[in-house]
């Protein structure tokens, strides 16, 4: 498994208490393997990625990325394995407004230690697999929304690593843009062996996923029997 979070329980505190924003959660993503997780606000979305990203550490539990197990690791080594094995996409862009989709991928792949030669070549190829072939040399502010969006994807990508972790990638995008994101994200799982994790309360474009499981109040809920009981059990969850 390319992720795999054991038994994860994640406090925070709250004044004289705590909040359990995790409780007992467990996630296996296999490489090439598309799992969305659904929930309404406040069910630990956000939280849940941030363990799984290195970013948080839980109260308690396992997390093992790309064969890694993390507690064993410092906080130096944790930021490399981050850098080198995980591609994370936040919900909006951010995208550096002076570079041309082409270098804002150069420079993911640069720091990630790829050699100079094969920067070029591998950033038009992603980019041409998200479809912005002959739009490489365009600045953010030439782009559509959902273009931009795809450069995000491009970027998360540039350098290989074996993880993505995805933030709402539909959050800001119409319904049409927004199918065609999901779509690609499904694509470039299964043609790039990732192990992708994408969280959403958007319930439209689940069926591009591989599995669908629902957190509430912390616990994740995983159906097997595929995404119609998933959206089934989260409108159940948020009404
Ligand atoms: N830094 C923090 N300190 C205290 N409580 C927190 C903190 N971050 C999140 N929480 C609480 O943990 C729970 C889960 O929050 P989280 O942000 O992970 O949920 P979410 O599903 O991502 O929500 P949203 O979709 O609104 O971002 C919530 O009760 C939230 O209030």
């Amino acid at each position: 498994m390319s992720i795999s979070l054991r038994d994860i329980t994640l406090t925070y505190p709250d004044g004289d208490t705590t909040v359990t924003a995790l409780d007992h959660v467990s996630l296996e993503v296999a490489p090439g393997e598309l799992h969305a997780i659904v929930g309404p606000s406040g069910s630990g979305k956000s939280s849940l990625l941030a363990v799984a990203a290195t970013l948080i550490t839980p109260t308690s539990g396992r997390v093992r990325i790309d064969g890694t197990d993390t507690a064993a690791h410092s906080a130096a080594s944790l930021a490399r394995l981050r850098l080198n094995r995980i591609g994370i996409m936040f919900q909006q862009p951010n995208l550096l407004a002076s570079l041309t989709a082409i270098d804002q991928l150069l420079v993911t792949a640069h720091m990630r230690g790829q050699r100079p030669r094969d920067r070029r070549a591998a950033a038009r190829r992603l980019l041409a697999t998200v479809g912005l072939d002959g739009k490489e040399h365009r600045r953010p502010a030439a782009l559509s929304g959902g273009e931009r969006q795809r450069v995000n994807i491009a970027r998360a990508l540039a350098g290989d690593p074996a993880v993505l972790l995805v933030d709402e990638p539909t959050a800001a995008l119409d319904q049409e843009r927004g199918a065609q994101v999901m779509a690609l994200l499904a694509e470039v799982t299964h043609a790039h062996r990732l192990a992708t994790v994408v969280v959403t309360h958007d319930t439209e474009h689940l069926a591009r996923t591989d599995h669908v499981s629902v957190l509430r109040d912390g616990r994740l809920e995983c159906h097997p029997q595929g995404y119609g009981t998933a959206v089934a059990q989260h409108a159940g969850a948020r009404g």
